[in-house]
């Protein structure tokens, strides 16, 4: 079926369900990439992130691009510049062609096209041939500026980022493409440059703080009444995502079940069983959906569509007299209750009244001037409304808060998926992600925004919170799987035990639960069509991911509660994925703190098995059922194992072995004594 006109026709019914007539009365959507740093996040992924929404199925005038850059990198505004002039082409090819994959980098590297091309026009394989030429040349600009960073000559366009330093800086706000100004031709939408303020003593907020400047920006220039966002890696794989994203958000009956649309997050070209346990497929189907039959999916950061004024603390409008006490905006705001909500830039108040009203700005908008007025609303100092801070996963507790004042979200699930985006490969940055993630959920959990407190003054209804604390509890894991991992090395080094013995029948009771998970875990990875390799993998990593990075979260959170060190954001790394050296879903390691306790109890386990199997006090079977789950363990970390003996960055590094091997020794002796 023709999945445009099935769209929009779905799309128009929606439409007029809510009281609008045409598609043309779709709503404005302004679209946010955030990006941080362009060394761990190539230019070139941000760059095809952004062309993959310029070319999005959907009126270009209806669109704003605005782009986040936290590295003030002139890179970063050289590969944008760039990539608006290349769009300039290969929005209108797409369009023509209805190609399905709008992220060049993705097109281009599919073996697909052009095989077979007797099927293809003689006009289309010209200009394929030209936009394959144009974005080679594109990537070969990019690559080119990245190579000479160091030799920049800041000139022109470019002398504003002469003397930046990246952590201390004025606001920069560039329009690289400004619709109004060009031709009625070229159906490309706003693309907008933004590097908001940095002091020093300033906290910035990360992302967070990020997405709140470009709110507050494009809340002057577009004002939207839609938002959306993703992460910089996380370009459109579905053009029609956003008729897909209209028709829950205008085709629901009540407002109010619509707060925001989310799409799961999915990545491309994953390694082969998801040997670092990180693509959430299984997740993402049983439990995103299961939180999404409830009406709670939850916001995960990227691939979502926000109503602007649920951003800016609306309630929704059904719930009358209650909203005075769950948010400070709510519809009779008088001038002094504006200024405190949304500070004193006169221009932000007045669209923020329009965007309240779920409203566009009407007035004809001229960017140069609007974006002299964004330079206050993008400095450090000026923070109000908007993505909740306090915590390292922001998305979370961002909304939390918008389901505490009564909103309720979907979940879109598209097919072909909506967004990709890159997994982490390798051990460092794939445990410093869940670390980080451990940290943040657990920082929500124990702080003054939980769920429970939410649920008691709020509008969260009891399995709201229910489904929330069994995000947020994943980081506390960690301490009862380090304890069962660690008890039946106890056991066999202290000759005792803790399961019944092989005879007893009460051993049953012990494997039939352990059973029952295996199966129907397994049952879970082959109803998505998972090998069990797959399966396996994600237990393991489980069990690395629970002992190594969540505990470190959990360590983080005490050491914030006791106010030794702050919580931070560290940006993932990606990577293109084109390594081909063969070994590429082995696991890495550094030397980082993070490994130590996975390492300490792989040593643990080792040590109690010589002993173990010494002592032989096996005669009886006493000790059978704490052996096997000694070797489990093992086995479970049988990358630590390999790591061991390995070399380079598949070993784990001396450093790290003799602090875990010193640790295993006192939890010896300690046991030994007790
Ligand atoms: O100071 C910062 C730090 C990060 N980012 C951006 O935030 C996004 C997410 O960062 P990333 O390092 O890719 O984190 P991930 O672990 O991959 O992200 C997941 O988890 C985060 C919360 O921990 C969410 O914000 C993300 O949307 C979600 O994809 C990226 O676009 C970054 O450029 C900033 O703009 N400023
Ligand atoms: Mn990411």
């Amino acid at each position: 079926m023709d999945l445009l006109g099935f769209s929009l026709s779905y799309v128009s019914h929606a439409l007029r369900s809510s009281g609008l007539s045409m598609a043309q009365d779709l709503p404005p959507v302004d679209m946010f990439v955030t990006s941080a740093d362009p060394v761990l996040e190539p230019s070139i992924l941000t760059v095809n992130t952004v062309i993959s929404l310029l070319a999005v199925d959907y009126p270009a005038d209806k669109l704003a691009c605005y782009v986040s850059d936290d590295g003030c990198s002139p890179i970063t505004y050289y590969s944008l510049v760039e990539a608006s002039k290349f769009a300039k082409i290969w929005v209108p090819f797409c369009k023509k062609y209805n190609i399905q994959t709008r992220a060049p980098f993705r097109y281009f590297s599919s073996e697909l096209i052009l095989t077979g091309s007797c099927n293809y026009s003689l006009e289309f394989q010209q200009e394929y041939n030209k936009m394959k030429d144009g974005y080679e040349e594109l990537a070969s600009k990019i690559k080119d500026a990245v190579e000479k960073s160091m030799e920049w000559d800041l000139i022109g366009d470019f002398a504003i980022f002469s003397n930046m330093e990246h952590k201390n800086h004025p606001t920069i706000i560039k329009v690289i493409r400004d619709q109004n100004e060009a031709g009625l031709s070229e159906a490309l939408p706003h693309l907008i440059y933004v590097s908001r303020e940095k002091r020093p003593e300033h906290p910035h907020r990360y992302k967070a703080g990020a997405m709140n400047v470009l709110t507050r920006v494009s809340g002057l220039i577009t004002n939207a009444p839609f938002m959306l966002n993703v992460d910089c890696d996380m370009f459109v794989n579905n053009p029609q995502i956003f008729l897909h994203a209209m028709c829950l958000l205008l085709g629901s009956k009540n407002e109010r079940e619509s707060g925001f649309v989310q799409c799961p997050q999915y990545f491309y070209d994953g390694l082969k069983d998801d040997p670092f346990g990180n693509q959430f497929v299984v997740g993402n189907k049983y439990m995103g959906r299961g939180v999404a039959g409830i009406q709670v999916p939850f916001y995960e950061g990227t691939g979502c569509f926000h109503r602007r004024k649920v951003i800016y603390g609306s309630c929704p409008d059904d719930i009358g007299n209650q909203a005075k006490r769950l948010t400070p905006v709510h519809g009779d705001l008088s001038y002094e209750e504006q200024l405190r909500i949304f500070g004193d830039s006169k221009e932000f108040i007045r669209s923020a009244a329009y965007a309240l009203q779920g409203k566009e700005n009407i007035s004809p908008k001229n960017l140069p001037n609007l974006v002299e007025a964004a330079h206050q609303v993008a400095g450090c100092g000026y923070e109000y409304v908007g993505w909740q801070y306090g915590a390292a996963t922001e998305d979370v507790l961002t909304g939390l808060m918008i389901h505490g004042r009564g909103w309720r979200s979907l979940f879109c699930t598209p097919d072909p998926r909506a967004f990709l985006g890159c997994a982490p490969r390798g051990g460092p940055i794939s445990m410093a992600q869940q670390k980080r993630w451990a940290t943040g959920l657990l920082e929500i959990l124990i702080g003054r925004r939980s769920p429970i407190v939410t649920t008691v003054t709020a509008r969260l209804q009891l399995r709201h919170c229910l489904a929330y604390l069994s995000l947020l509890t994943w980081g506390l894991r960690s301490i009862p799987e380090l304890c069962y991992a660690v008890l039946p090395a106890y056991c066999t080094i202290t000759d005792s035990s803790f399961l019944p013995e092989v005879h007893e029948p009460a051993i049953y009771i012990y494997m039939a639960l352990f059973l029952s998970y295996v199966i129907y875990t397994l049952i879970e990875y082959h109803e998505t069509g998972l090998s069990i390799r797959a399966w396996w993998n994600n237990q393991r990593m489980a069990r690395i991911n629970a002992m190594n990075a969540w505990l470190c979260g959990f360590i983080s959170v005490i050491l914030k509660v006791f106010r030794i060190s702050d919580t931070v954001f560290e940006v993932t790394q990606k990577d293109q994925s084109s390594s081909n050296d063969g070994d590429e879903g082995r696991f890495t390691f550094d030397a980082s703190l993070i490994f130590v306790p996975g390492t300490t109890v792989l040593l643990l386990q080792l040590t109690a098995l010589i002993m173990g199997f010494r002592g032989m006090q096996l005669s009886d079977g006493s000790g059978l059922g704490e052996r096997l789950c000694s070797i489990m363990v093992v086995i479970c970390f049988w990358p630590f194992l390999k790591g061991l003996f390995a070399k380079g960055k598949y070993g784990i590094p001396l450093s790290t072995i003799f602090k875990s091997a010193f640790l295993a020794l006192c939890f010896v002796l300690l046991a030994k004594r007790a």
